[in-house]
Parts: C-alpha cells; sequence; structure tokens
C-alpha cells in the first residue's frame, strides 16, 4: 500500500473533488457473481466456501502488501545497511505482531481491529475528516459483525481466545453509529464527485451485512482495497519490468506465507488450526508494519512534496 496524499492549495480542503475514485470492473464482476450465488442458494459460509474465500483473500490481497519495501527504497535513498535495517525492522515488527498472537492473543487482536480501522480508513482520502475516514474504516468490520455476530464472535475466538466474544459484542453495539456515520461518508464521497467509489462502497457494506463475512471482506479486500494501492504502487514503481513486479508480489507472498509456517511449527502454538484464523491472524501480522510504513512515507511524502506524487495526485 502508498500513502499518497493531496496537498491542498487550500488550507481548510484536503479532499479533492473525486480523489481516491477508483473502482475496477472485475469488482462489479465479482459482486454480481457473489450476489448470483447467494440467490442461487450456494451455501458461501460452508466450510469448503469459507476456505475458498480465503484462498481468494490471500492469494489476492497479501501481494498488495508486497511492495512496502520498494517504495520506501524509492522515497528514501537506501544504502545496502540501510536496506537490511529497512527490511530487518519490517520483519521485526511483523515477528513482534506473531509473539503477540503467541502470548497476548486478544491484544493482538485488539490492535489488529484498530489497525485495521485506519488502514481502511485511508482508501477514503476524499473525506477530509479523519474522524469519517477511521469510522469508514471501522464499519468494514462492524458490517460483517453486526450482519454475522454469531459467526464473527467464533472467528475472533478461534484468533485470540473465549473473552475475544466480548469483542464482536462491543462492536456489535457499536456498528449502528459507525454505519450511520459512513453513510455520511458515503454521500459526502457522492457529492464531491468519487461517485464510483461512493457507490461501490455502499454495495459492499450492504454485501457484508448480509453475506457470510469471510465472503464479504474477501470481496473488499481482494477488489477494492488491493487494487487502488496496488495501482498507486504500480505507477510510483511504473519502471519495474512486469516480470519483476510480478516475480516481487508472489515471491514475498510465499515468503510471507512460509515464515507464517515455519514459526507455526516451530513455536509452541496453542490455536486450532482453522485455516481462516490463521488466515486472518497472518494478514494481522504483516499488516502492521504494512500500516506503519505507509504512515510514515504519507508523513515524508506531505512535508516533501516530488514531482513523482503530483503524478499520483492528480
Ligand atoms: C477477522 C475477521 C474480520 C476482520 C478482518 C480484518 C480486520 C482484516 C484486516 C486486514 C488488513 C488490515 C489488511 C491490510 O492490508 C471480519 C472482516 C470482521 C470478518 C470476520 C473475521
Ligand atoms: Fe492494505
Amino acid at each position: 500500500m502508498t500513502a499518497l496524499t493531496y496537498h491542498p492549495t487550500s488550507p481548510r480542503r484536503r479532499a479533492h473533488p473525486g480523489r481516491g475514485d477508483v473502482v475496477y470492473p472485475a469488482y462489479w464482476i465479482a459482486a454480481t457473481a457473489l450476489i448470483g450465488a447467494a440467490l442461487l442458494g450456494v451455501p458461501l459460509g460452508q466450510p469448503a466456501a469459507v476456505a475458498g474465500a480465503t484462498l481468494v483473500f490471500i492469494g489476492g490481497g497479501l501481494p498488495h502488501g508486497a511492495y512496502d519495501i520498494a517504495l520506501l527504497r524509492r522515497s528514501v535513498a537506501l544504502g545496502r545497511s540501510g536496506m537490511g535495517l529497512a527490511v530487518g525492522g519490517y520483519a521485526a515488527i511483523a515477528l513482534l505482531m506473531v509473539v503477540l498472537w503467541m502470548t497476548v492473543p486478544l491484544v493482538a487482536l485488539v490492535l489488529f481491529l484498530a489497525v485495521a480501522s485506519v488502514h481502511f480508513g485511508e482508501d477514503w482520502q476524499m473525506l477530509e475528516e479523519p474522524l469519517l475516514r477511521f469510522a469508514a474504516g471501522a464499519a468494514v468490520i462492524a458490517a460483517a459483525t453486526i450482519g454475522h455476530p454469531a459467526e464473527v464472535s467464533a472467528l475472533f475466538v478461534a484468533m485470540s481466545d473465549p473473552r475475544a466474544a466480548v469483542i464482536a459484542q462491543i462492536i456489535t453495539a457499536a456498528a449502528p453509529v459507525a454505519l450511520l456515520v459512513t453513510a455520511i461518508g458515503i454521500a459526502a464521497a457522492w457529492r464531491d464527485g468519487s461517485r464510483h467509489w461512493a457507490a461501490a462502497m455502499a454495495l459492499c457494506f450492504a454485501l457484508l451485512l448480509v453475506l457470510p463475512p469471510v465472503a464479504g471482506f474477501a470481496l473488499f479486500f481482494v477488489f477494492l482495497h488491493s487494487p487502488r494501492h496496488l495501482a498507486q504502487t504500480r505507477v510510483v514503481l511504473r519502471d519495474m519490468t512486469l516480470g519483476r513486479w510480478l516475480g516481487t508480489g508472489a515471491l514475498l507472498s510465499s515468503l510471507a506465507i512460509l515464515g507464517w509456517c515455519t514459526v507455526r511449527a516451530i513455536a509452541p502454538w496453542r490455536f486450532e488450526p482453522i485455516i481462516v484464523a490463521q488466515a486472518f491472524q497472518l494478514l494481522a501480522s504483516v499488516a502492521v508494519p504494512h500500516l506503519m510504513l505507509s504512515r510514515w512515507l504519507e508523513g515524508r511524502l506531505s512535508a516533501a512534496p516530488s514531482s513523482e506524487e503530483k503524478t499520483l495526485t492528480a
């Protein structure tokens, strides 16, 4: 994910009409296919379908973080040791998150949900109000939870411990507010010209409410969140050949999965081997350095806008 900010000409207005209005046709195709499957009675909440959705969100979503280090390298002139430090720091933060899952999984879960809300809120660049962006980010979790409290609670418990059910209850209680605030965000995005994004997210929230949670999440993550970031990243890394681009995505995603399996094999692991729960734990572990790096890059870019960034924000 890249952290690409718009630099206002007026200090009052952060957003830019139509800013961030990026939705690919694949999203509408996937959403239509999911609606069709649900109408035809395909059991999207059954274990086989959940395993399929897990493969989709890992295979289609994990690679969007694979370019974080390449982006960092593009933004700061790093020597060999600087690069080593950056890669080491990134891996160390991810590993720290794995340790949190192993030692205090409830803390890891809360951290994950908070980080995800901030991170998904970054997709709403058209909204100038940070609280609105955070609510819109949190609404992804809130919609899935209020729509399917028992399933989400069971997933949280599988990732953490039985006390995680309380977290699902708290989210369920707060969900109406998050969704109402997000409705305002959608209206504002629509009014300001980001109509594709506003319509796509409105449909996605509706689907997160009604579809089984992992299917709804896979739709959001793979077809809305990741492609925006991949497209922005591709602009910055446009001189990477297609082979190298695809190779980097595949290699680093495989390394993350391999790293996860290695840690699981060598460390004492008290979780049930539930694949979907582990996939979310892995996602959480890489999401934390992913978010930290994006925030840092955003700070840098805001402080010193480059010509490259101007291209991106145009
Ligand atoms: C665990 C879980 C959920 C939350 C997933 C989150 C929060 C994912 C965050 C991913 C990130 C931050 C990726 C970074 O790019 C849902 C959707 C409520 C469905 C039920 C189980
Ligand atoms: Fe991301």
